[in-house]
């Protein structure tokens, strides 16, 4: 029996041709990535094309099994392509790249594709594929594991939900003042050891600076004008400034400078804000500052040989244990930093992991928290769910069986009245309330949200243009191209969703006059048009116009419109708005699961880099909001410290 045979008796002659014909596009070469290829590739597709941004890491080596050891550090795109091509009859691409970047992925590449698979382990991406898909009304199987958890949700534009129709979990966030002055929980005193401590210390603390000035001279933003409370801010940066220095100045010498600032002298000030402790609603315990004696005592046996515990990752130490690893790690990160300039927390960095956790945990002391040991630290601090293997290939299995019914390619899944009637969703065991006691559960799929502001708000469609074309249409031309074809009026306002810049609106035409490539509109730019309202409280719906600039192409004159239709609909009340389906703030998250967002309505937002490039894209475009001119920025007092 030929290879092919059981895909041909369960799809029949005919689709099995169509299946040799197909074109993948497999995003992500991880832990579901891995199982989807080897499932695509024994279906027979026949292109399958993969994309992935990383490379190997030996803490992949126990999922992702087309990984060795000595495949550590190469591309895992490329290194999953080579490992399954023996057995493949499909012809085989990888790319190397994050599928954000619109220079190596524009959006006229994915058109080349039949359907998406989505293997990815972050919100953003998803969300920005799945944007993709709705732009060129292209299916997509997306899918996700965490521990024993799994789904899948097919995705075919305009018949059913999108990614953004349900809302998604938000990363877990705390307060401030829980994180700096009030913590009663372990992960409160990792988030300030991880977030805040480490980051000042040994990762880009060059960046920092004491001055009260701004390399323009003009005086800082505090963002308060309490006079008290600036002095407080300046004596608190400059303290930090002092910690610093003694980190880069690498004198082994003064880190009891830095363990009596942090755990004595810190927390007397804060024994003296009397209302966080008398005010009995709070509930808050008073720390107590660790003795000076301990400290002391530790810093005498900096030298001496590790004692036998510290081996013991599992086992809690003791609050003396505790400050003598504190001692000994410091120093080496400090000898660290001589070299690395920098320093990333890394929680398979054992240095930034054993500083991390001994911090928190003589924190938790102070506040009479529980101790922690380093495994079960690590767990919080990386924000760890162990990845299954099994739950990887069951849904990998699932997504790909189920492709074949999106593309109707299974004999008995008919179109009926040109729907999809055929199709579920998946979700394995607590993913689902369905499933209480069954480990599978496949709903139905539902339509889209006529709240979701992705697939259902707006109507999309690419606007393709020659470089040449891009540099002599102007803007007001372009308005008045949208108005002849789709019926707007000549008022309607356009925002460039990157950096939501009004271009133009019924009482702001001072940039009609530019060109699109003067604006900073390029390829991937996505525009946001909205109208002005009609007489009978009709309006045109808002449309996102993708900018998909054809770099080939030497036609002075090339412009073509989508061929899409724009219906009047009824205004959009304020009050309704508040129900829409926004997609979460993704520009928060770091690379969308790890990411811990910390809420405080008392100070500027401030972004950290992240490990991951987060694309510029990163739906900052969600737009749901019509006629505004500077949308406001909901999230204004959001902090993200990771
Ligand atoms: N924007 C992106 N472009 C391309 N590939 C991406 C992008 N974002 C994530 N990926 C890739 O998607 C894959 C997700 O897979 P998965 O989460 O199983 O792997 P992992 O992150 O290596 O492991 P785990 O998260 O289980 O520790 C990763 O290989 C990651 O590099
Ligand atoms: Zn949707």
């Amino acid at each position: 029996m030929g290879r092919h045979a059981n895909v041909i008796k369960i799809v029949g002659e005919e689709n099995f041709q169509k299946i040799r014909t197909s074109k993948i596009l497999l995003i992500g070469a991880g832990g579901i990535g891995s199982e989807l290829l080897k499932d695509l590739i024994l279906i027979s597709f026949g292109e399958i094309h993969l994309v992935d941004l990383d490379t190997i890491d030996l803490s992949n080596l126990n999922r992702q099994f087309l990984f060795r050891h000595n495949d550590i550090k190469k591309a895992k795109s490329d290194t999953a392509i080579k490992a399954v091509s023996h057995f493949s009859d499909s012809k085989l691409v990888s790319f190397f790249g994050n599928i954000m970047n619109t220079e190596q992925f524009p959006i006229h590449w994915f058109s080349n594709y039949d359907i998406i698979f989505n293997a990815l382990d972050n919100l953003p991406a998803r969300r920005y594929v799945n944007k993709i898909s709705q732009f060129l009304g292209m299916p997509l199987m997306e899918s996700g594991t965490s521990g024993f958890d799994g789904y899948i949700q097919p995705i075919i534009p305009s018949l059913t939900e999108c990614f953004d129709c349900t809302k998604k979990e938000t990363p877990k966030t705390f307060p401030v003042c829980t994180i700096r002055s009030t913590p009663n929980q372990p992960i409160h005193c990792i988030v300030w050891a991880k977030n805040f401590l480490f980051n000042q210390l040994f990762t880009n603390q060059q960046t920092e600076n004491s001055d009260n000035e701004k390399s323009d001279g003009s005086e800082k933003d505090w963002g308060t004008t309490d006079e008290k409370e600036i002095e407080r801010i300046k004596q608190e940066t400059s303290e930090l400034v002092d910690l610093q220095n003694i980190v880069i100045e690498n004198n082994p010498n003064k880190i009891i400078n830095i363990l009596e600032k942090l755990f004595i002298n810190d927390i007397e000030k804060l024994l003296l804000i009397e209302n966080l402790w008398t005010n009995t609603n709070l509930n808050n315990k008073k720390p107590t500052p660790i003795s000076r004696k301990i400290i002391n005592q530790m810093t005498t046996k900096k030298d001496e040989q590790d004692p036998p515990i510290f081996k013991q990752l599992d086992k809690t130490w003791s609050i003396d244990e505790q400050i003598l690893k504190f001692i000994k790690i410091t120093q080496t990160l400090m000898n660290r930093l001589q070299t690395e300039k920098s320093i990333e927390f890394d929680k398979d960095d054992n240095d930034t992991l054993e500083f991390v956790v001994t911090a928190a945990n003589i924190r938790s002391y102070i506040f009479g928290i529980q101790m922690k040991s380093i495994f079960d630290s690590k767990q919080l601090a990386g924000n760890i769910i162990p990845a299954i293997a099994t739950t990887n290939a069951i849904i990998a299995g699932l997504s790909s069986l189920s492709s074949l019914r999106v593309l109707n390619l299974l004999k008995y899944a008919e179109l009926k009245d040109g729907k999809f009637t055929d199709l579920n969703m998946a979700f394995t065991s607590k993913a689902s309330n369905f499933s209480q006691d069954r480990y599978l559960t496949n709903p139905k799929l539902a339509t889209p949200s006529c709240k979701c502001s992705v697939c259902s708000m707006v109507v999309r469609g690419i606007l393709k243009v020659s470089t040449e074309k891009l540099k002599t249409l102007k803007l007001i031309d372009l308005i008045t191209l949208l108005s002849k074809t789709y019926g707007y009026t000549l008022s309607i306002s356009v925002i460039d969703t990157k950096d939501q810049r009004l271009l133009a609106d019924f009482d702001f035409d001072d940039l009609y006059e530019k060109s699109l490539h003067d604006l900073q509109i390029s390829d991937g730019s996505i525009l946001f048009i909205s109208d002005e309202e009609d007489e009978n409280d009709m309006v045109r719906k808002s449309m996102e116009l993708y900018i998909d600039v054809d770099k080939d192409s030497t036609a002075t004159n090339l412009i073509e419109l989508p061929k899409i239709d724009v219906p009047l609909i009824t205004v959009v009340t304020e009050a309704s708005k508040e129900d829409i389906t926004k997609p979460e703030i993704t520009k928060l998250t770091t690379s969308g699961d790890e990411a811990i967002v910390i809420l405080d309505d008392t100070e500027e937002p401030h972004h950290v880099d992240n490990k991951r490039p987060i694309s510029e894209s990163d739906d900052k475009n969600d737009s749901v909001h019509k006629k505004v001119k500077k949308v406001a920025d909901d999230d204004d007092d959001v902090i993200e410290l990771d």
